[in-house]
Order: structure tokens, then C-alpha cells, then sequence
């Protein structure tokens, strides 16, 4: 008989644990950083001024396996789900010390790789530090066989969903949804093509259930009186989001929900309410974005003698404010039905005469070509996604614009392009930090650009 040769399994070394190790640093995604003869570290979980043992898991990453003397502002994580759910990784932090953890990570991201640093920080704008989102996706995984459902966030580094019926930064209104949404999915027979959820809270309460593969016919009798009890008894809208994107109706109010965006002046404050579709973008924490959006307008000043050119408008939440002024707008943005809706909100907002268009563009393609190219457009706003706006970036030093206005939520890419626009000529006047999502690693910062004459 043929022997055949099989190699021994190799076995894996079990990691070994650390001796005491102090935490020096936290990075940019709310990581404890290590430093050591072999290297640096990243751990979930470590503070700089922790003493800790930790077991390699990655190239650089690293499991915390013991605090043996623990940071001065370490606190005990009130969420009973910290411990598994990937949302909240900085819980374990104090409130004013995320915060200033924050500014330090955009400096020294600036400072790093923009070469660069803002001549002036505001401190750090604060709000609620639970209760504040308004806007949230809930994962949904059914197990036939156990027929049992899983509805919740993903876990830690992990693709894992971790169920969840109570979290603690969901607006009350959502949060309160949880466990009636747990109880109702698994009745219906729609739930096989049920991708994700979407909860919203501004104006009309809305859940959003993302289908695949499903025709709006579908709908069977027993799901529609299922939906519409659940919309009566918890007084929200229920909508559905297509393969096309296209987000319908289908029980409770059928009009567009609102978000508010305002303007407001020594003189006046002008509310305007802003119809949206539930699956388009709209700021999380509605608090913080009022807020953002007058020290962003602030900034950008706009006079009626001004034209001004808004990248990454979404539908409106900075362009009405700004239009509302009396300055020239033009506000571009890439989803098509946005910028209807942009446009439509402008005109329903400003009435007859404003002067703000909005025009669709991809603004992640390296060339970029705007109505009446020879305008000059004397300030501009961007609001990028995560990514950044590496081509928008250059568009805007091309355009040769003297007072830029950044609002971003990442700041490693808002470093990137940073570092661009002061090759360009530009330097940072002054920035701040917005704590959009407290308890979080997530950054939102508005930074103020100058252009060198
Ligand atoms: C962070 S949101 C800001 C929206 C708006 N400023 C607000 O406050 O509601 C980013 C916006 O950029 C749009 N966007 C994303 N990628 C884009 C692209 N490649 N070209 C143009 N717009 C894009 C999104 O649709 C979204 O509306």
C-alpha cells in the first residue's frame, strides 16, 4: 500500500501573556498603544496610564488580558453590553477626557501627516453624553433552524452580532422600540429577505427594514396587519428600502419625516424643517449638528455679496442655513434623490428668488466639472463621508478659494487632505472638536482653512 507522506500538524504556540506593561498612548480608533523592544501594540479596551498584561493576537494588535493598576480616568462602563458590543469603545473612559483624548488625536494626526497644526483650538463642544442618536443600523440574523433572532450591533472585531434591547446612546424614543421590534420580526414571513433595520427619530419615529431580493407585491395580508399593529401600538412609521435604494411607505404615516437645521444671528433665529427619505444620510446626534452648523456658518460668514460652493450637501442641513443668508450657493452632492430633494427643500424652504442650485456630481472622481466654470467662489463648506475628499480637496485649491470650511468625521483622512490643501498654500486658522458621538472613538471636527495671498 502507498504510503503517503502528511506533513505533522503544525501547533499553534499558545500566546503568551506579557509581563506588567504600561498603556502610553491612545491611537486614533480608541486603542491602547504598547510600546516595547518588539514594537508597538494596539489593544481594545487599554488607557494610557494603565498597568497591564496583555496576549499578541495580530501583527499589531494585542488581547488585554489584566488591568493590574488601572488609569486614573478609568471608569466603570455603565452598558451591560461593553463588554461584547462593538459600538461604545471608549465607555471606559471619562466623559471630559474622551474629549480631550479627541483634539489630541486630530493634532497629532495633523501635526503627523498634514505637516501642520491649527493656529488656535476652541475646546471641545460637548452634549449628552447618552440619549443623543437619532439615527442607528441594527444588524438581523435569523436562525431557522433554532428559529431563534438575533437583533442588534456587531461585536467587537468581529462579524458576530451581539443582541441588544436596551442601549444606552439611542435616543429613548428608539431606544424603547428594541424589544417590541425582537417580538415582532420573527412573525413575520417577510423577515428571510430582511438584510438590516434602521430606526430614525426626527419628526415621525421611522423603522426602516432593508429587503433583498423582494417585490413590494409580496406583502401578504398577515405581515401588513402584523406591521400596521406595531406601528399603531408604538406610534412610528414603518418603511422599506429596496435593491434600488428606493425607500416606500408602507404602514403609518406616509409622508416624509423632517429634520431641523437653523440659522441664527444676533439678530434672529430662522428654523427651517427639512423633509428626508429614511435611508438617505442625516447627522446622528441632532443636537450637536444645530450646534455644528451655526459655529460652521459662523465661520464661513456668509454676506449676500459672497458665492459660495458646498461640497457633500446631502439634503440641505448646511445649505439652507447658508442660502438663507442671501449668499450665492452652489451645493453639490453624489445621490441623485438628494439632490432632488436638496433642490426641492431650497425652493421650499427660501421660496421665490433664493439663489441656491444644487447639482449632482461624484466628487470621489479626479475631475470634477461644475456649472459655469469661470465663477469665483469666495468660501466654501465640505462634509465629506469617512473617506475624505482627496479629489474635492484639490478641486477646491484649484478653484483657488480663499476661506474653506472642513467639517469631517474621520481624521486620518482629514489629515490626508490637510497636508494637501497646505501644500496648496492654505493654514489652519482655528478648529474644534464636536463630541457627536460621545462614548465613542468617533471624531468630528470643523476646521477653518485660510488661503496665503
Ligand atoms: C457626512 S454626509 C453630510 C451631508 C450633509 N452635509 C449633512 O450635514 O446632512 C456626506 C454626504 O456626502 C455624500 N457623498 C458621499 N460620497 C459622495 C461622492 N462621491 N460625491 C458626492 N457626494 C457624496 C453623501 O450622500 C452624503 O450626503
Amino acid at each position: 500500500m502507498a504510503q503517503i507522506y502528511r506533513p505533522a500538524k503544525r501547533r499553534q504556540a499558545p500566546a503568551k501573556t506579557s509581563d506588567p506593561t504600561p498603556v502610553v498612548g491612545l491611537d486614533h480608533q480608541g486603542r491602547g498603544v504598547v510600546r516595547t523592544s518588539q514594537g508597538t501594540r494596539f489593544i481594545d479596551g487599554a488607557l494610557p496610564g494603565d498597568m497591564i498584561r496583555y496576549q499578541n493576537d495580530g501583527k499589531y494588535t494585542a488581547r488585554l488580558i489584566q488591568i493590574m493598576t488601572p488609569a486614573e480616568h478609568r471608569v466603570e462602563p455603565p452598558c451591560s453590553f461593553y463588554q461584547q458590543c462593538g459600538g461604545c469603545d471608549l465607555q471606559h473612559l471619562e466623559l471630559s477626557q474622551q474629549r480631550i483624548h479627541k483634539q489630541q488625536v486630530v493634532h497629532e494626526l495633523l501635526q503627523k501627516f498634514a505637516g501642520t497644526e491649527p493656529e488656535s483650538w476652541l475646546p471641545p463642544h460637548g452634549g449628552d453624553a447618552f440619549g443623543y442618536r437619532r439615527r442607528s443600523r441594527l444588524a438581523v440574523h435569523w436562525n431557522a433552524k433554532r428559529q431563534t433572532l438575533k437583533l442588534g450591533f456587531r461585536a467587537k472585531q468581529s462579524k458576530e452580532i451581539v443582541a441588544i434591547n436596551d442601549c444606552m446612546v439611542l435616543e429613548p424614543l428608539l431606544n424603547k422600540l428594541l424589544r417590541p421590534l425582537q417580538a415582532l420580526l420573527p412573525q413575520l414571513t417577510l423577515l428571510r429577505w430582511l438584510g438590516h433595520v434602521e430606526l430614525y427619530a426626527a419628526s415621525t419615529p421611522v423603522v426602516l427594514l432593508r429587503l433583498s431580493d423582494w417585490q413590494v407585491t409580496a406583502l401578504n395580508d398577515d405581515d401588513r396587519a402584523s406591521l400596521a399593529a406595531f406601528a399603531s401600538a408604538q406610534s412610528v412609521a414603518i418603511w422599506f428600502q429596496l435593491d434600488t435604494g428606493e425607500s416606500i411607505p408602507v404602514v403609518g404615516e406616509q409622508a416624509l419625516p423632517r429634520y431641523l437645521t437653523a440659522i441664527e444671528t444676533a439678530a434672529k433665529r430662522q428654523q427651517f424643517e427639512l423633509p428626508y427619505t429614511p435611508g438617505d444620510f442625516i447627522q446622528a446626534n441632532a443636537a450637536s449638528s444645530e450646534w455644528m452648523v451655526q459655529q460652521a456658518l459662523r465661520w464661513l460668514d456668509p454676506q449676500p455679496t459672497d458665492t459660495i460652493l458646498e461640497l457633500y450637501a446631502g439634503t440641505g442641513n448646511f445649505s439652507i442655513p447658508i442660502a438663507a443668508t442671501g449668499a450665492k450657493l452652489v451645493a453639490v452632492e453624489g445621490v441623485g434623490r438628494m439632490v432632488q430633494r436638496l433642490q426641492e427643500n431650497l425652493n421650499q424652504a427660501l421660496g421665490q428668488g433664493h439663489t441656491g442650485t444644487a447639482i449632482q456630481a461624484d466628487l470621489n472622481q479626479p475631475v470634477v466639472t461644475l456649472p459655469n466654470e469661470e465663477t469665483r467662489y469666495s468660501k466654501a463648506l465640505l462634509d465629506p463621508a469617512r473617506s475624505g475628499a482627496q479629489h474635492a480637496v484639490a478641486l477646491l485649491a484649484k478653484l483657488q478659494i480663499p476661506r474653506i470650511i472642513y467639517v469631517s468625521c474621520a481624521p486620518d483622512t482629514l489629515a490626508r487632505d490637510a497636508g494637501y490643501l497646505h501644500e496648496q498654500g492654505y493654514r489652519i486658522k482655528l478648529a474644534q472638536v464636536v463630541d457627536m458621538f460621545p462614548q465613542t472613538h468617533h471624531i468630528e471636527t470643523i476646521v477653518w482653512f485660510e488661503r496665503e495671498s
